[in-house]
């Protein structure tokens, strides 16, 4: 099948190069606000297009997808993670789901970085007294951190996000543990000169800094539940750019007003955007609106891997990008 032949109907707006690639290849429908579509209108894309290009901001569930048409052929998320699509459910049906994995993985982790460096040096409580009338100039024992150098860091997943964050925290002299899975090889590992811990309990216990990087899963739902957060030494940090889910962020927000935890540095919230007043009442806490991926080159190398996708699928290939249920 030729790509024009092809109906695509992009939930979204996508950065301009990318929504003009889409029109010159395909038969194409963009959004034209850039709003979220609601549930009936995602309903009646997924009626009449062969190919939907999602987001993370669409519930592609069970539910939704037993009204997709027949000419539902292919869901090309525009977006690593595939959490919001019942990936199991379109399996059955027959419509394939590929995403956009690797071209998010330096953004993601410079905001890691970011977000520790921003939390240990306490950026946001600087950055607000520097835009107050209150700052009487500089003293020896204001705005005092903690120094990165030599601290333990704890990943928590480590895929190519976790091993990016890795070889940047190496550069800032910290020394590199994780959880993950499967073992990395032994090479990686070395390269990496990161120890592993095969209970997560312990590690997380050991830590100064924790960094959340595992995907969002039906296994890694709260995987930092109240007993384990509870593990975390009193003055460490938790950094989490993956999804909110993974951590209860009710007994994090009690936490850290108890001073149970030091500090948190979050760009993903349990509750999508709706985020929990008395998170943000806290002053130890750096909160993010989900935008460890947001740079523009990488917003286009998403565009072009979503359209690499669905011109191999129009040409009758596997698309390079499938994700199948087991991988999740
Ligand atoms: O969070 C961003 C993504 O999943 O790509």
């Amino acid at each position: 099948m030729s790509g024009k032949q092809l109906s695509v109907v992009v939930t979204r707006r996508l950065p301009e190069v990318v929504e003009t690639r889409l029109k010159e290849l395909f038969d194409v429908e963009l959004r034209e606000d850039d709003t979220p579509m609601t549930t009936e209108q995602l309903a009646e894309a997924m009626g009449r297009a062969d190919v939907l290009v999602c987001t993370i901001t669409d519930q592609i569930d069970a539910k939704l997808l037993g009204r997709a048409g027949d000419q539902l052929k292919l869901i090309a998320n525009f977006g690593a993670g595939v959490d919001h699509i019942d990936v199991a459910t379109a399996r059955q049906r027959g419509i394939h789901v590929s995403n956009t994995p690797g071209v998010v993985t330096e953004d993601t982790a410079d905001m890691v970085m970011a977000l520790i460096l921003g939390v240990t040096r306490r950026m946001a409580e600087g950055f607000r007294v520097a835009q107050s009338d209150s700052w009487g100039g500089w003293a020896p024992t204001a705005m005092l951190g903690g120094r990165i150098k030599g601290r333990r860091l704890g990943i928590l997943g480590m895929g190519r996000i976790g091993q990016a964050v890795a070889r940047r925290a190496a550069a800032f002299g910290m020394q590199v543990h994780y959880h993950n899975r499967k073992r990395l090889r032994p090479e990686i590992e070395a390269e990496l000169d990161a120890t592993y811990w095969e209970s997560l309990d312990q590690m997380v216990a050991r830590v100064d800094i924790l960094s959340i990087n595992c995907p969002h899963t039906p296994s890694t739902f709260h995987l930092m539940n109240a007993r384990r957060l509870k593990l975390m030494k009193p003055e460490a940090v938790i950094v989490n750019t993956s999804r909110g889910e993974v951590i209860d962020e009710n007994a994090l927000t009690r936490m850290l007003r108890a001073g149970e935890i030091a500090g948190a540095g979050l760009d993903v919230f349990e509750r999508g955007h709706e985020i929990n007043p008395r998170l943000q009442a806290l002053p130890n806490a750096i909160l993010l609106p989900h935008m460890g991926s947001a740079t523009l080159e990488g917003r286009i190398e998403m565009g072009e891997k979503v359209i690499v996708n669905i011109k191999t699928f129009a040409d009758g290939h596997r698309p390079p990008d499938l994700v199948v249920p087991a991988m999740l």
